[in-house]
Order: structure tokens, then sequence, then C-alpha cells
């Protein structure tokens, strides 16, 4: 059996992950590739593309809810719980997909399944380290008008930062939706973006990413400059986080816009060296630690 190749599309809800998958497959056959398409959020409803696995065949989300009274987040944990018990789902269907497939799999948003319990890591495990051996990268993406928040920006890249350090994969981050600011901002203003400059959090101390509230002031969205304080110490407490990305310097942004071919035959093309790179580096290890405790 030769090697399997595929992508992983994370990102927080509505950052443009079904999107993408339909215009990267959509790029894909039109430079006749093959690939192999696997949903795994099991509120997606609208593809342009059938997939080829749809988690709903397995378990429906809305029936969970019901029969087990849950709410959206934890139906979809206990979701991919039954996932992990029934990998076979995933795994039969992926045995037969040859080295000339890209295997794309789409992701929910919901940021619970990346950090607060490892089941994204874990899943990851399955398809890397098993007798699958997947050779995957990460897709992270993160929607550009975040940009004009520099604190959901920052808090964006952090997320960014922490699915990168939990996936143990190659990682490639992407701005999506750059329709939506092209021409709003200045070239040189992007690039602080693009390659994050943490100075861009002390230049608007009203921004600042960590913030704290007067007492008795409403904190709701529209109130929140109103209720922001300034002071040295949350000035240092920026600084720190901000040093924290900088030491980071490995994230950085590739730009998507999903009309534009070029930039998605950009983006493809790091992800295919990601894959490759990583593959010429270090053999897959065999899967011996997927039933180790983790952290909680
Ligand atoms: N302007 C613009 N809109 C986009 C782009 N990509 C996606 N959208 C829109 O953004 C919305 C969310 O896109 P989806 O692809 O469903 O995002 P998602 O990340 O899969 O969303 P969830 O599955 O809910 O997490 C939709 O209304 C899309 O039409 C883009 O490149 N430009």
């Amino acid at each position: 059996m030769g090697s399997k190749y595929g992508t992983i599309v994370m990102g927080p809800a509505g950052a443009g992950k079904t999107t993408f998958c339909s215009a990267l497959i959509q790029h894909l056959r039109n430079n006749k590739r093959s690939c192999f398409y696997i949903n795994l959020d099991p509120a997606a409803e609208d593809f342009a593309y059938e997939p080829d696995v749809d988690i709903k065949e397995l378990i429906s989300l809305e029936d969970v809810m019901e029969e087990l009274h849950l709410g959206p987040n934890g139906g979809l944990i206990y979701c991919f719980e039954f996932l992990l018990e029934n990998l076979d789902f995933i795994t039969d269907p992926l045995e037969n997909v040859t080295e000339e497939y890209l295997i794309i799999i789409d992701m929910p948003g919901q940021i619970e399944l990346y950090t607060h319990v490892p089941i994204v890591p874990n899943l990851i495990k399955a398809l890397t380290r098993g007798s699958l051996n997947v050779s995957m990268c990460a897709a992270y993406l993160l929607e550009s008008n975040f940009i004009i928040d520099r604190a959901k920006f920052f808090s964006g890249t952090l997320s960014a930062m922490s699915a990168m350090l939990m996936m143990e994969i190659p990682h490639v981050n992407i701005l999506s939706k750059m329709d939506l600011v092209k021409g709003q901002v200045a070239r040189k203003e992007l690039k602080r973006f693009i390659d994050p400059d943490t100075s861009l959090l002390q230049d608007a101390p009203e921004s600042g990413l960590v913030y704290e509230y007067k007492e008795g002031v409403d904190n709701g969205e529209n109130d929140k400059a109103d209720s922001v304080v300034t002071g040295e110490s949350f000035a240092r407490l920026n600084r720190a986080v901000g040093q924290l990305i900088d030491d980071f310097s490995l994230v950085s942004f590739l730009k998507l816009d999903v009309q534009d071919e070029d930039s998605i035959g950009a983006v493809l093309s790091y992800i295919d060296d990601a894959i490759q790179f990583h593959e010429a580096q270090e053999p897959n290890e065999p899967m011996d630690d997927m039933n180790e405790p983790e952290m909680g």
C-alpha cells in the first residue's frame, strides 16, 4: 500500500472552511488531481461537492441533542466521542485511497474539540500513526475581517497557535475571505497582520488583548471601549502575550480569496510542501500512545 496524504481544515465557526474545501476540490479537479472529501461537521448541510464520507451517516447531531438532552456543543462532543469509538467508519473507506488523492477533512468550528478535550488530536493520531499512516497537514483558517478588531485578531492567532501545538502535525495558517478587506487596508498595514506584528497591540491600547472591566459598567459588545482600563499593568500583560506570539515566530498567514484561483493554488502548494517536508524529516511513529492519559 502506497502513501496517503491529507489536509484537515480547521478554524473558528464561519471562517470559511466548507467554502475553502469546495474551492480546493474544484482546483484539484481543474488540475486533474483526485481528492477524497470527508465531512466531519455534523451540522454542515449544503455542499458544492458531495462528501465521500459524511459523519451524518454515522450519527445525527439533532438526534443526540434531542435524545440525550444536550446542547449543540455537548452534542457535538458526544458525536466525536462516538466517532472515536467507531473509527472504522473513517478508516475503512481510507484503506483503498491511493497516493494520487488528497484527503480533505472538513471540521466543525467549535474550539472545545481541539483544546478542552483532546478529541481531534486523538483522531489525528489514529489517522497518522495507525496502519493508515496518512501524512497530514492542518489548514487553520481565520477570517480576514478579524483584523479590523486587533484584539480579536490576536486572540484568533493564539487559537491558531494552540491548535498547532495540540495537533503535532505540519500546520498552515490561512487568512480567509481576503476579498472582504481588499482595498480597505493598506498593503503595508496588512503585512503587519500576515506576519503578526505584536506592536499592533500597543499602537492601539483600546484594542488590548486583555481587558480589565470597570465595576458596574455594562460589558456588552457596544460598550467595550468605555469599559477598558488601559493602565500600565494591563499594557504589560498585553506586551507579555504579544511576546508569547513573537516567540512562536512560526505563526504567519497565507492569504486566501476563494474567487482567486491563484491564491487557492498557492495555499495548496504550501500544504503539499509542508506534507512532503515533514515526510522527509521523520518517519511516522507506530500508534503506541493512543491510550495514554491525556492532559485534562
Ligand atoms: N466574501 C466571502 N465570503 C465567504 C468566503 N468564504 C466563505 N464565505 C462565506 O462565509 C460564510 C461561512 O462560510 P462557511 O464555508 O460555511 O464557513 P465554515 O467555517 O465552514 O462555517 P462552520 O461550518 O459554521 O464553522 C458563508 O456565508 C460563506 O458564503 C470568501 O472567501 N469571501
